[in-house]
């Protein structure tokens, strides 16, 4: 929960579906230097669990490091053979309880809820440390199936303790209705990587229009 100074609504970072861990670690280490990000979920699709063991090698240390949490989509296993904080999985991928015993009590286990206030009662109750729903606004980064609304955030937000994430199609433009309706995290994979001043500008950016709507 936050404490103190920290923003009410933090930036979580899901990098591209593909990257070449070299070339990408500086990126990384430049968004991470430029702001607050709360944590870094590294999703790489169509990809051998040999090379995303590589890029979990490269790019934990980057995150972690500098106090940010390094989460894996979808491999609890991978996760906690590569020392990763936590994982998140999807409605289709290892279910929750199986990613919990598998990373024990003190990892991070987040759990994709698409539209559903019902799949998130069921996460939160189940012990998840956050629930996701999306995709709030149009995303080229994957189809998107589900369309959320941030009436959703809001009723779970005054509902529930635990955590909830706010993703698809984010941009710094578009965040302030999720951070009035009481998003905790801003997942964003575009809106950072391809902003056209670099990552680290996208991170700033973020983090500029995040307190400019906690304070309205
Ligand atoms: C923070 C966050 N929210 C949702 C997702 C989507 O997970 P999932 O539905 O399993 O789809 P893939 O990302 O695996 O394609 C996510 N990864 N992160
Ligand atoms: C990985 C992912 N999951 C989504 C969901 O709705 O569950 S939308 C999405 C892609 C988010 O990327 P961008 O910030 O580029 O839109
Ligand atoms: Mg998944």
């Amino acid at each position: 929960m936050p404490q103190g100074n920290e923003p009410t609504c933090r930036l979580y970072l899901v990098t591209p579906p593909a990257l070449e861990p070299a070339a990408f670690a500086p990126l990384l280490a430049e968004a991470l230097d430029a702001g607050d990000v709360a944590c870094v979920q590294l999703r790489l699709k169509d990809c051998s669990d040999d090379a995303i063991r590589r890029a979990c090698d490269a790019l934990r240390p980057i995150a972690q490091d500098r106090g940010v949490a390094f989460i894996l989509n979808d491999h609890p296993q991978l996760a906690r053979e590569t020392g990763c904080d936590g994982v998140h999985v999807g409605q289709k991928d290892t279910p929750y309880d199986q990613a919990r015993k598998i990373l024990g009590r003190d990892a991070i286990v987040g759990v994709t809820c698409h539209d559903s206030r019902h799949l998130a009662m069921e996460a939160g109750e189940a012990g998840a440390d956050y629930v996701a729903f999306g995709a709030f606004f149009p995303t080229s980064t994957k189809e998107a199936e589900y369309k959320a609304e941030p009436e959703l955030l809001r009723w779970w937000s005054e509902l529930m303790e635990v955590p909830c994430v706010a993703i698809g199609g984010i941009t710094p433009e578009n965040c302030g209705p999720l951070v009035k309706a009481g998003a905790d995290f801003l997942a964003v994979v575009s809106a950072v990587w391809h902003h056209p001043g670099g990552p680290g500008a996208g991170v700033k950016a973020f983090n500029t229009a995040i307190a400019e709507a906690s304070a309205d």
